[in-house]
């Protein structure tokens, strides 16, 4: 596992690994304390602070991102092929296909990895152009990775606090770190991030650092730390990956409360019946070209999908 993050996110000053942020550990004394009435008063505040600041109700169904007849190539190899689609308002929209067929390679291109051969990416009808990792973060675009990139050495609440201050330029994480004229700022990162990590499920666990939490954990921090940067779209990469089914329909169950709590997601998940339950729409990909679109239960149906994915048991199937 990699010691940093690769979404654009970055450290906004030196931190001291071993001493404990004070803000961090008294919020965490705070919850252990509250009574269930004083709990469930915070529970509502949390979803309070956990939703955008942005008005999201407004153009629901609207697209939000639309990929323009985009092609990627490698040396010879096309990873993606003139590929078109849109992504809605407020939907999660699975993207599925075999392995290899291109799937990560359009969050690459999505969030600025990489710049289409021919074609182009509009967010918001703005063409993302030559933009960089980092100003494609704040335009309002947020990933998570296939293999789990988090700052190891952080506690999770800082890996959070990381990902506001990839949205908002200014170094709250610095201003964690300055002193008592800070205190406002840090005060409200602190809480935000661990409404964040309450929202995702792993609050008990905010002062620990990223390298100790268990994987599950890790996997939702790392959601916590892309809703951070208050996304307009979210791009989870296979979220589930190494879950048992249980804690795959719990992390389903959490991409749901996303969604309805306004945001946008674009889903790349490897199990088909878990794509299937989620997603509101899906698009098929294979060998870099986009085969079909539609409703879940439309691609189920699909006679393209279904030879593409002959003789893949389902498990095997994205
Ligand atoms: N940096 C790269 N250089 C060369 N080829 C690449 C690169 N990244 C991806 N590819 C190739 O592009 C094609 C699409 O890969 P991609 O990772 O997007 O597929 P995928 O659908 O995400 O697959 P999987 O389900 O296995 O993750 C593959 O043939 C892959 O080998």
């Amino acid at each position: 596992m990699s010691d940093v993050t690769d979404t654009g996110a970055k450290p906004g000053g030196e931190v001291d690994d071993d001493a404990e942020v004070p803000a961090v550990g008294g919020i965490v004394a705070e919850l252990r304390h509250m009574s269930a009435e004083e709990r469930a008063r915070h529970e509502a505040e949390v979803a309070e602070v956990v939703a955008p600041d942005r008005e999201i109700e407004v153009g629901v169904g609207d697209t939000l991102l639309a990929m323009r007849d985009v092609t990627l190539r490698f040396g010879g190899l096309v990873a993606l092929d003139s590929v078109s689609f849109e992504i809605k308002r407020g939907e999660i929209l699975g993207l599925i296909g075999p392995n290899g067929a291109g799937k990560t390679t359009c969050f690459n291109v999505i969030t600025g990895v990489y710049r289409p051969t021919a074609g182009q990416v509009l967010l918001e009808g703005h063409p993302l152009g030559r933009r960089k990792r980092y100003a494609i973060t704040q335009l309002g675009i947020a990933r998570t990775f296939q293999n789990i990139r988090l700052f190891n050495e952080m506690t999770a609440l800082e890996n959070v606090v990381v990902g506001a201050d990839a949205r908002h330029r200014t170094s709250v994480l610095g201003a964690l770190v300055r002193g008592p004229r800070h205190h406002r700022e840090e005060r409200q990162a602190v809480e935000r991030a661990m409404a964040l990590l309450e929202f995702v499920g792993i609050a008990d666990r905010a002062a620990d650092k990223a390298k100790n939490l268990p994987y599950g954990y890790q996997r939702r921090l790392e959601i916590a730390r892309a809703l951070a940067t208050e996304p307009k779209l979210l791009c989870l990469d296979e979220p589930a990956a190494g879950f048992n089914p249980a804690e795959k329909e719990g992390l389903m169950e959490l991409i749901r409360t996303i969604r309805d709590d306004g945001y946008t997601v674009l889903l790349i998940e490897h199990d088909m019946r878990l794509v299937m339950g989620v997603t509101d729409r899906i698009v098929v990909l294979e060998f870099g070209k986009k085969i079909a679109a539609g409703l879940p239960a439309e691609i189920r149906e699909n006679p393209a999908v279904i030879a593409a994915y002959l003789g893949v048991p389902d498990d095997g199937v994205a």
